[in-house]
């Protein structure tokens, strides 16, 4: 915060991309339809924010992130980044973000991680002392020792996600947009990238961006969530906003003793699935009238339990509800 009050990371007005695609087929077709990709998108993040956007496929949050770092022109509609006019100033607004594409790899595949990470201090022109001091800095944090040497091409997945994210991070960005960092992570390697990310917010206040299928990384990492749906921002406030809007659904996953009928007619619950002539069994419970406590209670008094696990909702249901509810089902 300064005194001419919060300082603003992020800001659209009206931001708009279209895509032109040829409708008809072979090459000598002319006629084209338009998509709208972004559709009037206003958008504030303050310094220090971490913010979670999310929406279905073809939402259209990679072509936001494109156009907040400079990759795309907007069709309509300003932004700003850091400060900056992305596209104008694309140089300069290198130094402070820092973009993790779960999918594309900033790393040099051949090489061992610690020589991207000379070459990526070579580029941003961190001095030399920095750089080494910002490098150990993030290899403890991410536990990263043991395969400095190492070429990217060897690592196991959640291994090359911990060197990407400290290869967007080594020069102290002051904005961090991940696109899916954590798609395809084991549990441990979900945990570690998240507890990373908690510590850096808190160290440095980074502000984040994330977009995400995974409703934990949101519930861990964010304090606001915008809901995109063609291009349109259709929530903006806390999770537990989002969830209230649709109505949480928890999933209780119960393993029992012995083959068991169904366990229908629990309060507030609706039974999905029973796997092995009723071993396991599914339920999902609304979570604003009941909790996972009673839902167990009320099992445990039919059939004796032997495991359990309950699952969070997961964000593609949860923003299926939010269409179904604005009756904008796609
Ligand atoms: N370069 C392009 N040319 C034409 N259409 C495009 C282009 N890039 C994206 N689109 C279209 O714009 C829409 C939004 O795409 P975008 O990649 O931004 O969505 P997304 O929310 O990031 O989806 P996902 O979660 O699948 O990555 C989609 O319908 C997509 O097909």
């Amino acid at each position: 915060m300064s005194i001419d009050g919060p300082d603003i990371v992020i800001e659209t007005t009206g931001l708009t991309r279209v895509f032109t695609r040829r409708a008809g087929r072979g090459l000598r077709s002319l006629r084209r339809t338009a998509l709208t990709a972004v559709d009037d998108l206003t958008l504030r993040v303050d310094a220090g924010e971490a913010v979670g956007y999310i929406g279905a496929n073809g939402a259209g949050k990679s072509t936001t992130i494109k156009m907040l770092v400079g990759i795309l022109v907007p069709s309509a509609g300003s932004v700003r980044t850091c400060g900056l006019d992305p596209v104008r100033d694309r140089r300069i607004l290198a130094r402070h973000v820092g973009v993790v594409f779960g999918q594309r790899s900033q790393l040099w595949w051949d090489l061992p991680v610690r020589e991207s990470f000379a070459i990526l201090a070579a580029i941003h022109r961190l001095r030399p002392s920095d750089a080494t001091a910002r490098e150990e800095e993030l290899v403890a944090r991410l536990e990263m020792g043991g395969y400095l040497d190492t070429p990217v091409r060897q690592l196991s997945l959640g291994q090359r996600m911990r060197a990407e994210v400290a290869a967007a991070l080594l020069h102290r960005p002051r904005l961090v947009i991940l696109d899916e960092p954590t798609i395809g992570l084991d549990v441990l390697s979900k945990q570690r990238l998240r507890q990373f990310l908690l510590a850096e917010r808190a160290a440095h206040g980074t502000t984040l961006l994330l977009t995400t299928h995974d409703m934990g990384d949101i519930e861990r990492l964010c304090d606001r969530v915008v809901l995109v749906d063609h291009g349109r921002a259709v929530h903006d406030g806390d999770l537990a906003g989002l969830a209230r809007t649709v109505g949480a659904r928890r999933e209780l996953v119960v393993d029992l003793l012995a083959p068991s009928p169904d366990l229908v007619g629990i309060p507030h619950t609706v039974h999905l699935m029973s796997d092995g002539g009723g071993i396991r069994q599914r339920l999902a419970f609304d979570a604003d009238a009941t909790t996972a406590a009673q839902v167990l209670a009320a099992v445990a008094s039919r059939a004796e339990v032997r495991d359990l696990t309950i699952e969070e909702p997961d964000i593609e249901d949860v923003v299926r509800r939010v269409y179904e509810a604005s009756g904008r089902d796609r």
